[in-house]
């Protein structure tokens, strides 16, 4: 499997066998350590000869700078995520997670550098050495391949589970009605809401809600699921089932995710990478079995140790 992170920031791989036990139990203990996500893709790397073109990353960010007036919350961001891979950001409260998601999303607009989806500018592009906004028609194609789901699910209220999920496959991606029902009810089966496809969004609970929010994301067959605290607004009761539905889309896809939680367990389960941010830097990276049993920097241990006694 390929580092989820650029070749100029080395991390810890991935142990493909089981996991064991820590041994020195740290700041995580609290955390079951399970075996690690199933991969269902296989890294894209050189050609079988070794010689062929280099696949390029499914999200790379190059130098990305946001600001917020005088605030510099991302400076000169680089990093990027192997297709497949699911990685966590992890960090504490204004350290830019959600910020990465929101340039991700296009609901920001980076004020320098470069993102790339698979190779391709997504938002801007160089023309020598100038940067230069794409066109909308240019953005809006990039813009497809990136699914997303909210923490406040942003369903809309006026229309039924199945009409929120057929939506954007039919205007957006242009697939007949037909089709996009019959894929819509394959994927409200699939998050445990088949009965519920006539029902208000109203009238569901937040975890449902947010399942309905997770089949509206997959009916775009997204090649990248951007997930932002998605747990954050249920009730605690509600959350095991959005966490479960999540796992499952993780084992029985290949989809990569770029995950932004502050629930640890799902991050270690579901991730095979994890990156611990601090203003807006990385300031560790590793799977997740190291990162959560054996962190190596202060701060993350610091983090973790805060986060897990909350
Ligand atoms: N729209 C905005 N206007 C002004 N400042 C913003 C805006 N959005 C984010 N910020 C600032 O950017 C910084 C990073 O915020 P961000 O939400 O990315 O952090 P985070 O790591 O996701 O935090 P949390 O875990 O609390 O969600 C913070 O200082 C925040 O106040």
């Amino acid at each position: 499997m390929a580092s989820a992170v650029s070749p100029s920031r080395p991390g810890v791989r991935p142990s493909d066998g089981p996991s064991v036990a820590p041994r020195d139990a740290g700041p995580t203990a609290p955390l079951a350590s399970r075996p690690p996500a199933p991969r269902a893709v296989v890294a894209p790397c050189a050609s079988p000869s070794g010689s062929g073109p280099v696949a390029p990353p499914a999200i790379e960010l190059r130098g990305v700078v946001k600001r917020f007036g005088a605030n510099t919350v991302l400076d000169g961001l680089d990093f990027s995520v192997a297709k497949g891979d699911r990685v966590t950001l992890i960090g504490p409260s204004g350290s830019g997670k959600t910020t990465i998601l929101r340039l991700l999303m296009t609901l920001e607009e980076s004020d320098a550098g470069l993102i790339l989806v698979d190779g391709d500018p997504y938002t801007h592009e160089m023309k020598g050495r100038r940067r230069v906004a794409l066109s909308e028609r240019r953005r809006s194609l990039v813009r497809k391949r990136v699914g997303m789901v909210f923490q406040q699910f942003n369903l809309f209220p006026n229309m039924t589970v199945l009409e929120n999920i057929v939506e954007a496959p039919v205007h957006v991606l242009g697939i007949s009605k037909e089709q996009a029902v019959h894929r819509a009810k394959e994927l409200l089966d699939q998050v445990g809401l088949g009965d519920k496809a006539d029902a208000r969004c109203t009238q569901l609970s937040g975890g449902q809600q947010q399942r309905v929010a997770i089949a509206r994301a997959l009916a775009m067959d997204p090649e990248i699921l951007l997930l932002d605290e998605v747990t954050s607004a249920l009730d605690p009761e509600l959350v095991a089932d959005v966490l479960g539905v999540l796992r499952e889309v993780a084992e029985t896809t290949d989809i990569t995710m770029l995950i932004v939680t502050h629930e640890m367990q799902f991050a270690r389960d579901v991730s095979n990478r994890v990156l611990m941010f601090d203003h807006g830097r990385i300031v560790e990276e590793a799977d997740p079995e190291t990162m959560f049993s054996a962190p190596r920097e202060e701060r993350t241990q610091e983090f973790l140790k805060a986060v897990l006694a909350g």
